[in-house]
C-alpha cells in the first residue's frame, strides 16, 4: 500500500480519543477437547456471539504455511496483485470493501472455497509454484471447516437439538457457499502520528454467514461490540481461533445467539494478517428459525433463502443491519 496525501486521507474513517489499548479479559474461552464446553459455548453465543477456541485441532504447520503464502502475496508489487483484482466479488481488493463505497486501511484476497476456480484465476500471481499456494489453502480450509462443523455440532448439543448436524450439514453440503478471506493491514505510523487517531482497517459489521473462524498473527486490532454498544479490544493470540456468530445463525436460533458486531483498527507499528473462513449454507437453502427454538415463542424472522439474503447483503453498506429486512413485525 502507498502513503497518501492529506486529501486522499479524507476517504478513511478514524477513531477519535486515541488511548492506549486496554484489552478485555472476559472473552469466553472454549476448550474444544472438553465435551462439557458445549454449555459454555451456548452461553458465549448468547452473551457475546463471540469466543476464543483452544485445542482446535488445526495443525500449526497448516497455519504457518498459509500465513507465509499470504505474506509473500501481499509483498508483491501492487501491479502484480491487481492482476487478480478488483474483487467481483472474489479476488484482490485494496482499500475498497464491497461494491458500495466502503473503504478501510486494508488489502485482501477474497476467495470462494471452490478450489478449481482459485487455481485457475491465481496461477499468474503465484508465479512458478501456484500449486504451493493452492495446497496450503486447501489444507488450511479443510482443517478449519472440520473445526467449524465440530463447533456447530457442540452448539446443537448445547441447545439440546435432536439433530446434532442441523447446522454443520449446511457447511458439509457440496453446494455450501462458504468464503475465505486473507486480510493484510499495513501499519500506518505516519498517518496516525499526523492525526493522533486510530484508522479504521475494516469498518464495523456483522458477518452474514452462519459462522466465521478467524486466525490472526499476534498484532492487535480486532474489536467487538458488547450489548451496551461499547467497543472492546480483543487480545491477539496467534495460537488460537476466534469465532463469530453470523447473521444466519442468529436467525436459525430465533435470536437466541447474537451475531457479533466487530471491526478492526490498524496498529500503528505492526502489520496485521488475518485469515477468516466464513461458513455459509448452499444458495438455495431456506434460512428460518428452527421450530424447536420457536416453541412457545414468536418467530422473530421471516423465511428466506441464503441467495435472497446474500443478494440483499451485497447491495448494503458494511455497517448496515442486514437482518431488519427479514424481521417479522410482532403482532400486537
Ligand atoms: C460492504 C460489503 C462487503 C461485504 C459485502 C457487503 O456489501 C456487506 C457485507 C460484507 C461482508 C462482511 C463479512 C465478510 C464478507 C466477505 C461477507 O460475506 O459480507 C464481506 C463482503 C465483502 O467483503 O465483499
Ligand atoms: O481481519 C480481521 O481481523 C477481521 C476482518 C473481518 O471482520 C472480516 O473480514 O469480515
Ligand atoms: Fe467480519
Amino acid at each position: 500500500m502507498v502513503l497518501l496525501s492529506k486529501p486522499a486521507l479524507e476517504q478513511f474513517s478514524f477513531i477519535r480519543n486515541r488511548k492506549p489499548t486496554t484489552f478485555f479479559s472476559g472473552i469466553p474461552l472454549i476448550d474444544l477437547s472438553k465435551p462439557d464446553s458445549k454449555h459454555l459455548l451456548v452461553e458465549a453465543c448468547e452473551e457475546f456471539g463471540f469466543f476464543k477456541v483452544i485445542n482446535h485441532g488445526v495443525p500449526m504447520e497448516f497455519i504457518s504455511k498459509l500465513e507465509s503464502e499470504a505474506v509473500n502475496f501481499f509483498s508483491l508489487p501492487l501491479s502484480e496483485k491487481e492482476k487478480v483484482g478488483p474483487p467481483s466479488p472474489f479476488g484482490y481488493g485494496n482499500k475498497s470493501i464491497g461494491q458500495n463505497g466502503d473503504v478501510g486501511w486494508v488489502e485482501y484476497l477474497l476467495l470462494n472455497t471452490n478450489q478449481e476456480s482459485i487455481s485457475q484465476r491465481f496461477s499468474s500471481v503465484f508465479g512458478d509454484n501456484p500449486e504451493k499456494f493452492r495446497c496450503a489453502l486447501n489444507d488450511y480450509v479443510s482443517a478449519v471447516k472440520k473445526m467449524a462443523c465440530e463447533i456447530l455440532e457442540m452448539m446443537a448439543d448445547g441447545l439440546k437439538l435432536q439433530q446434532r448436524n442441523v447446522f454443520s450439514k449446511l457447511l458439509m453440503d457440496e453446494q455450501s457457499d462458504s468464503v475465505f478471506r486473507l486480510n493484510h493491514y499495513p501499519p500506518c505510523p505516519e498517518i496516525e502520528a499526523l492525526t493522533d487517531q486510530n484508522m479504521i482497517g475494516f469498518g464495523e459489521h456483522t458477518d452474514p454467514q452462519i459462522i466465521s473462524l478467524l486466525r490472526s498473527n499476534n498484532t492487535s486490532g480486532l474489536q467487538i461490540s458488547l450489548s451496551d454498544g461499547s467497543w472492546i479490544s480483543v487480545p491477539p493470540d496467534q495460537n488460537s481461533f476466534f469465532v463469530n456468530v453470523g447473521d444466519s445463525l442468529q436467525v436459525m436460533t430465533n435470536g437466541r445467539f447474537k451475531s457479533v458486531r466487530h471491526r478492526v483498527l490498524t496498529n500503528s507499528m505492526k502489520a496485521r494478517v488475518s485469515m477468516i473462513y466464513f461458513g455459509g449454507p448452499p444458495l438455495c437453502e431456506k434460512i428460518a428459525p428452527l421450530p424447536s427454538l420457536i416453541k412457545g415463542k414468536e418467530s422473530l424472522y421471516k423465511e428466506f433463502t441464503w441467495f435472497e439474503y446474500k443478494r440483499s447483503a451485497y447491495s448494503s453498506r458494511l455497517a448496515d443491519n442486514r437482518l431488519v429486512l427479514f424481521e417479522r413485525i410482532a403482532a400486537s
